[in-house]
């Protein structure tokens, strides 16, 4: 009970899956541990020394994807999509910033959901929520919505058929600088902002051509390092997926390289700290508005002890009309504990509303805000805005309203598909990236240029 892998037994387990057959949730946990990792230790130590680059504010990390990745969407198509979507982010990020930007998709693992309540009512029915694809089924039907054990299973091979492509599209030539800004040329033809994103696209233009004309050698402009990772909610699927390295006697959950805790799992007394607490992956922890500085240092005690920048990340997703109050304390708390963390912003999570036709939403502009809070705290702080975390897709969705293409609320319903929670579509996404990569250049206290605050162009 001790071991690295099961001593979370013993403590209180938030947000787990009621399995409704023992028998079947011990065969399927075997099965997991006897597969091969899907990332390797080597891979989660050099992303923790990426992310300690982030922590010293010396990089940028960027992670995206899906709310709720569904077993039905691994198809090369989405899969190259949301890669394409976050490579294209990258260029514009890496170009504003002159940093490195970490990349790490919310992908190959992101199948369990949290949820705020434990059941779901439609017209007079009451059927057990969607706990993402690794429980059950998203059709409100009392069979698919029956916890399947096996589903991690499932789980498992979608995250390997996942990282294959990945792997392959990144080392392959997919993810080659010159096409990657070919891709936004185009955005950007196409934009309605386009004017104002030209300049920096053509700057871009510019050094690329400065350096081939300098004979610089340009090979490994031809791929991109990229991680991936997913929130680490179903401690039966981590723990059976934990491997010991032989050599240095740690231990690493190898379902992907860096996993988070949730806002609704992060008790500091709680079954999910204390399995994070034991694997050597980077580890982050989703901050809400309510978070309080003593349970940040209690997080920090708990899952960094030897304070070692890269190993613990800080989400923060306190929503655009708190983050301005909430976070100037928990980053002085942390800072004066010594603490080297990394600071990113999910601005999604604190801005959910439900639009008059009943979907679930989300405004680009509100989006746009919360991050703009997330730096200006960190301007005034003299602190570094270590990136953000966002829920997206490269499809041309129809789940957040506003941005470029500006979706409205009453045409929601056109290409309303995600399994959970409403993600910025390719065009909001790069929006997002254009207009980060004017805050990153306005935060040594230059003014914003006008229309900066909005996405109305
Ligand atoms: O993705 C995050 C959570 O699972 C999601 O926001 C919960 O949504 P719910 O409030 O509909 O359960
Ligand atoms: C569940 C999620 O977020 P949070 O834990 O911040 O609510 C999520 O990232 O989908
Ligand atoms: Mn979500």
């Amino acid at each position: 009970m001790n071991s690295p892998t099961e001593s979370w037994r013993a403590l209180p387990a938030a947000q787990q899956p009621p399995w409704p057959d023992q028998t079947e949730l011990r065969a399927a946990t075997e099965w997991l541990s006897a597969v091969p990792p899907l990332v390797f230790a080597a891979e989660c130590d050099l992303l923790r020394r990426r992310m300690a680059a982030v922590a010293r504010g010396e990089a940028v990390l960027l992670q995206g994807g899906d709310c709720a990745e569904t077993f039905e969407r691994v198809t090369a198509d989405a899969i190259r999509g949301k890669l394409r979507t976050l490579l294209q982010m990258a260029v514009v990020l890496t170009y504003a910033t002159a940093m490195p930007v970490v990349k790490i998709g919310r992908m190959a693992g992101q199948y369990a959901k949290p949820r705020s309540s434990p059941v779901e009512r439609r017209d007079g029915t009451e059927l057990p929520s969607y706990r993402g694809d690794a429980v059950n089924g998203l059709e409100f039907t009392a069979e698919a919505r029956r916890p399947d054990p096996w589903r991690m299973r499932r789980m498992y091979e979608s995250s390997a058929m996942t990282l294959n492509l990945v792997r392959a599209l990144t080392t392959g030539g997919f993810a080659d600088l010159r096409q990657v800004h070919a891709w936004n040329r185009g955005f950007v033809a196409d934009s309605r902002a386009g004017e104002r994103y030209e300049k920096l696209t053509d700057e871009i233009e510019r050094s690329l051509a400065f350096m081939q004309a300098c004979g610089v050698d340009t090979g490994e402009l031809g791929t991109a390092e990229f991680f991936v990772g997913h929130e680490g909610l179903l401690l039966d699927y981590e723990s059976a997926l934990t491997r010991a390295e032989p050599d240095t006697d740690r231990t690493y959950a190898t379902s992907g390289h860096l996993l988070w805790i949730g806002e609704r799992t992060r008790d500091l007394g709680g079954a999910h700290v204390e399995y994070f607490s034991r694997v050597h992956n980077p580890i982050a922890v989703k901050l809400g508005p309510t978070t309080t500085p003593d349970t940040v240092l209690g997080l920090v005690d708990r899952l960094d002890p030897r304070r070692e920048p890269g190993r613990l990340t800080f989400v923060v997703r306190a929503g655009a009309d708190r983050v301005r109050d909430v976070l100037p304390d928990l980053i002085e708390k942390v800072t004066a504990e010594g603490a080297l963390v990394c600071w990113v912003s999910d601005p999604m999570h604190g801005n959910t509303v439900t639009a008059p036709s009943g979907h679930k939403t989300r405004s680009f502009d509100t989006i746009l805000d919360e991050v703009r809070g997330f730096v200006e705290v960190h301007r005034e702080l003299g602190t570094h805005p270590g990136g953000v975390h966002v829920e997206l897709t490269g499809d041309d969705v129809t789940e957040c309203v506003g941005g470029g293409n500006a979706v409205l609320p009453e045409n929601l319903h056109h290409r309303y598909e995600t399994a959970c929670d409403p993600r910025l579509n390719h065009t909001q996404s790069l929006d997002l990236a254009f207009l980060l990569a004017e805050m990153y250049r306005d935060r040594d206290g230059a003014q914003a240029p006008a229309g900066a605050s909005s996405m109305t162009v």
